[in-house]
């Protein structure tokens, strides 16, 4: 049943490619972003969409949009987030699914997420989608905390009592998704500690089987 479920639906994000003539059956290129609050997962999806061409996902900004477009789950979300909790796999999976739907790229950062094991196994039965790899920033706490209260944007769960709480969620649910992925030897650690040069500098050897794509991109565009 979950298999069915998994390439109808799987099916239904491929579809979206057809050229009109023949289903143009692409291979998506899913990457998830995991490390703890603060540790630097957006700033560098932003580099890495700059140089390899990935469409950059980030589970809680799509849950923070979800509240602005007034939407039924607007204030459940939005409770959820204050307190730092995650938020049903329901909601979280199917606006991933939808954003993943309408883009036309097939290279996704998927940041943030998955929170915890029901997120895992959530995307997995809707979307029958295997990430590539698990792109994981390693940082201490100290660290984190300090660069969440110099963040400055807003953010009501950029405070001392959200984030201890959010710090504890990461521990308790997040860290065994990034074991249970370790030990299928697909995590790729980054010491998240360093410059965002130096962090980027790192991952960027981990992109390398990308930059073949985008170079034929952009040689395709000139023409
Ligand atoms: N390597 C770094 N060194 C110093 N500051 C950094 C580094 N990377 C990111 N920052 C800063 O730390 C703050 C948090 O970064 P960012 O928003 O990328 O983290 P995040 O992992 O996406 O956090 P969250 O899980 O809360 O969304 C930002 O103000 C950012 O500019
Ligand atoms: N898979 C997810 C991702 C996020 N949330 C909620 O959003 C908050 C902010 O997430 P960031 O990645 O932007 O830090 C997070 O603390 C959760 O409340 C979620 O529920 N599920
Ligand atoms: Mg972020």
């Amino acid at each position: 049943m979950a298999t069915d479920m998994a390439e109808a639906t799987t099916a239904a994000v491929l579809e979206k490619k057809d050229n009109g003539v023949m289903p143009e059956e692409k291979k998506l290129h899913v990457i998830f972003v995991l490390g703890g609050p603060g540790s630097g997962k957006g700033t560098q999806c932003e580099k890495i969409v700059e140089n390899f061409g990935f469409t950059h996902l980030s589970a809680g900004d799509l849950l923070r949009a979800e509240i602005k477009s007034g939407s039924e789950n607007g204030t459940m979300i939005e409770n959820m987030i204050k307190e730092g909790k995650i938020v049903p796999s329901e909601v979280t999976v199917k606006l991933l699914q939808k954003a993943m739907q309408e883009s036309e790229n097939d290279k996704f950062l998927i940041d943030g997420f998955p929170r915890n094991e029901e997120n895992r196994a959530a995307f997995e039965n809707v979307t029958g989608i295997q990430p590539e790899f698990i792109l994981f920033f390693n940082c201490p706490e100290e660290e984190m905390l300090k660069r969440l209260l110099n963040r400055n944007q807003g953010r009501v769960d950029d405070n001392v009592e959200t984030i201890t709480k959010r710090f504890r969620v990461f521990s308790e649910s997040s860290l065994p998704v990034v074991n249970y992925y370790d030990s299928k030897g697909k995590v790729r650690k980054i010491d998240a500690v360093k410059s965002k040069e130096d962090v980027f500098e790192n991952i960027k050897l981990l992109f390398a089987p990308f930059i073949q794509e985008k170079e034929e991109v952009e040689v395709g565009s000139l023409n």
